[in-house]
């Protein structure tokens, strides 16, 4: 099959490309809610490093993305079907090592093409059914819902039980994503959100308190946390998570950083904390992402609140005004219709 791959070859550069695929085995699905994540704009705004972009480019963005199934010679979807595409695809199985850590899986939009394609061409295991009905313009958006997901059941297993108190650091859309699902695990835990911008709390409606970050004396302490700031604010999240948790607490990272962060190992000794960090997500934490919408189906219509735009992609100009809209907006994510 002769296929078109919208690929970036330079910072703010798209190109198209036209390859050859083969189908045998495989599902074709055509793209129809695509969304931006920061790891795309690192690679659109060509703020990695220069060995990373000369070893990943060209290459297509977007890792975040729903379609419709066009065919599937293995009988598994039927033609129509909408369906999630998961971006992480391993090529080897580990009895401990989950997927998404396995130095061998390839990942689209990070060093593989993404779903920027005219159609996607997936081996079933890389496609899972979302509910029919379900809203196009958050879906878009499940894998990121997905890594959630995956960070709070790796949490499970590894934090003691007390959990009176979480805590959340960061105020943008993984910080959102993570207290309601949070919320929504343990409807019994106090979720408590810290943030730098008075506006994007005020949406964190389920939780039961937000604080700005440079007001938090006369907080009580939480027992767990988790960090979703990323890039430069991670430095004083951390600092910060050390400082507001009880001993023996569990941190969570999640925010991506271009630089190293120092960390106060000395506290992190005295309390005796556990930090570990999580990264993209598996096909079990998809699956596990649809059961949350069949379940909890509010949880699509919290997650709604993030839709900041929806941009319609008819040609290459409309895909650079949506990269460069979500450079510009002032929460939530960028959603882009697909119609390439
Ligand atoms: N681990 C993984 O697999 C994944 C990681 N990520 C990463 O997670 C991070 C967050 O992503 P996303 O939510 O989409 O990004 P956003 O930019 O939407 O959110 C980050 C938020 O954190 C706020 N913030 C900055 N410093 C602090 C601080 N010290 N304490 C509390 N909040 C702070 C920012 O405020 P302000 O804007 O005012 O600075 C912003 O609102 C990024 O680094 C992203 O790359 C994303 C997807 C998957
Ligand atoms: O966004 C993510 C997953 O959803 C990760 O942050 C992303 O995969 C990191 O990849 P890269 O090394 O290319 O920045
Ligand atoms: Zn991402």
């Amino acid at each position: 099959m002769l296929n078109t791959v919208y690929r970036l070859t330079a910072p703010r550069t798209i190109e198209p490309v036209v390859v050859s695929q083969d189908t045998t085995g495989k599902v074709i699905v055509r793209p129809t809610y695509l969304s931006i994540c920061n790891a795309d704009q690192r690679y659109y705004q060509g703020t990695r490093s220069k060995e990373v972009l000369d070893k990943k480019l060209p290459m297509a963005l977007i890792h975040e993305g729903i379609g419709r199934v066009v065919s599937d010679n293995t009988g598994a979807f039927q033609p129509g079907d909408i369906v999630v595409m998961l971006p992480n695809a391993p090529t080897e199985q580990d009895e401990f090592i989950a997927e998404n850590y396995l130095r061998s899986s390839r990942f689209c939009g990070s060093g593989f093409d993404g779903f920027m394609q005219e159609s996607m061409v997936l081996p079933p295991e890389r496609v899972v059914l979302l509910p029919q009905d379900v809203n196009c313009e958050v879906a878009a958006f499940t894998e990121l819902v997905s890594v959630a997901t995956h960070a709070i059941s790796r949490f499970d297993k590894i934090a003691h039980g007390r959990r009176e108190r979480i805590g959340v650091w960061g105020d943008g859309n993984m910080g959102y994503i993570v207290s309601l699902l949070l919320h929504t695990r343990y409807p019994d835990t106090k979720i408590v959100v810290f943030g730098r911008n008075e506006s994007k709390l005020h949406d964190f409606t389920f939780a039961d308190e937000t604080h700005l970050v440079d007001d938090v004396s006369g907080v009580e302490l939480v027992d767990h946390a988790f960090e979703c700031a990323g890039g430069e604010g991670s430095v004083a999240a951390i600092e910060q998570i050390i400082d507001r948790i009880n001993p023996e607490g569990t941190v969570s990272l999640l925010g991506v950083s271009e630089n190293n962060v120092p960390i106060n190992t000395r506290m992190v000794l005295e309390k005796g904390l556990r930090l570990f960090g999580s990264s993209r997500s598996g096909r079990e934490d998809f699956e596990a992402t649809v059961r949350l919408y069949h379940e909890h189906p509010e949880v699509l219509d919290y997650l709604a609140a993030l839709v900041c735009s929806v941009n319609e992609a008819r040609q290459i100009s409309d895909i650079s005004a949506a990269f460069e809209a979500d450079i510009r907006k002032p929460m939530g994510k960028t959603v882009i219709r697909w119609n390439m």
